[in-house]
């Protein structure tokens, strides 16, 4: 459904994606990984359009979404992006974060915004907040409603940028169970993350990046079992240490 080709993307001198291929199949769960730096957050803001690619094509349904005259609010509530600093709308109430989006960029009505935001807040547990302000929750119940927030829209895929590395370490399981109920449900997802455990044992396919390019991808078992690059080899050796 989604296809990246001999994507690359430069700010200034500095080229900080190169010649980037991958794609993301129906279903997929695509683990993105490396060190700080390597271009993962890049790699998935040029994939939502939030950064320009310098070059290459972005095909979702095989129509080249970096060609003019694109939808791009369209495009992203097809491809919706959950952050790592939650990026919440401050001055509004969780339900009205889950509402604003659906009733500007899908032109849902009141009533039917309001059922799908109900409907994804109790999907993730935040029923019961949805008068709360942002900064009446914690981290994770922050990131939560992010997450409500992107289904409500009812995207095709979900890409995640480090969603639970901004948080306090108590709060990271409740936000990677939301996502592994994702991943039993089907949602097509790909997740930018430093959680070793959660690439190796949620996805169906892990990415190894280096230095903006793809150094080594394939079935986490095998990835993590057997590594064939080198710097694939010494990026997981220096987790399994910790
Ligand atoms: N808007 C920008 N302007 C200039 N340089 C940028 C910009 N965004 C990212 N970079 C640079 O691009 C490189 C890749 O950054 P990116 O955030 O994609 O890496 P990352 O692998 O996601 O790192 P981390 O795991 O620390 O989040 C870094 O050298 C960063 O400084």
């Amino acid at each position: 459904m989604l296809r990246i080709e001999h994507l690359s993307k430069s700010f200034g001198a500095h080229e900080v994606l190169r010649d980037i291929d991958f794609t993301v199949y129906r279903g997929d769960v695509i683990s993105v990984i490396g060190s700080s730096g390597s271009g993962k957050s890049t790699l998935l803001r040029c994939v939502n359009l939030l950064e320009t690619p310098s070059s290459g094509e972005i095909r979702f349904h095989s129509s080249n979404i970096l060609s003019p005259g694109i939808n791009v609010p369209g495009y992203r509530a097809k491809v919706g992006m959950v952050f790592q600093s939650f990026n919440l709308f401050d001055n509004m109430s969780v339900l009205k974060n889950c509402e604003i989006g659906q009733r500007k960029v899908l032109s849902r009505g009141a009533e039917e915004a309001r059922e799908k935001a109900m409907h994804y807040l109790r999907k993730v547990g935040m029923a019961p907040y949805v008068n709360a302000l942002p900064r009446q929750l914690s981290g994770g119940q922050k990131q939560r409603v992010a997450i409500a927030r992107a289904l409500a829209m009812e995207p095709e895929v979900l890409l995640f940028d480090e969603p639970t590395s901004a948080l306090d370490p108590e709060m990271v399981g409740e936000v990677l169970e939301v996502m592994r109920n994702l991943v039993r449900e089907g949602m097509t997802m790909i997740v930018v993350t430093h959680e070793m455990a959660f690439a190796r044992d949620v996805s169906n396919h892990v990415v190894f990046m280096a230095d903006g390019v793809i150094c080594e991808e394939s079935d986490p078992i095998r990835l993590f079992s057997a590594p064939k690059n080198k710097r694939t080899q010494e990026f997981l050796s220096r987790f399994l240490q910790q």
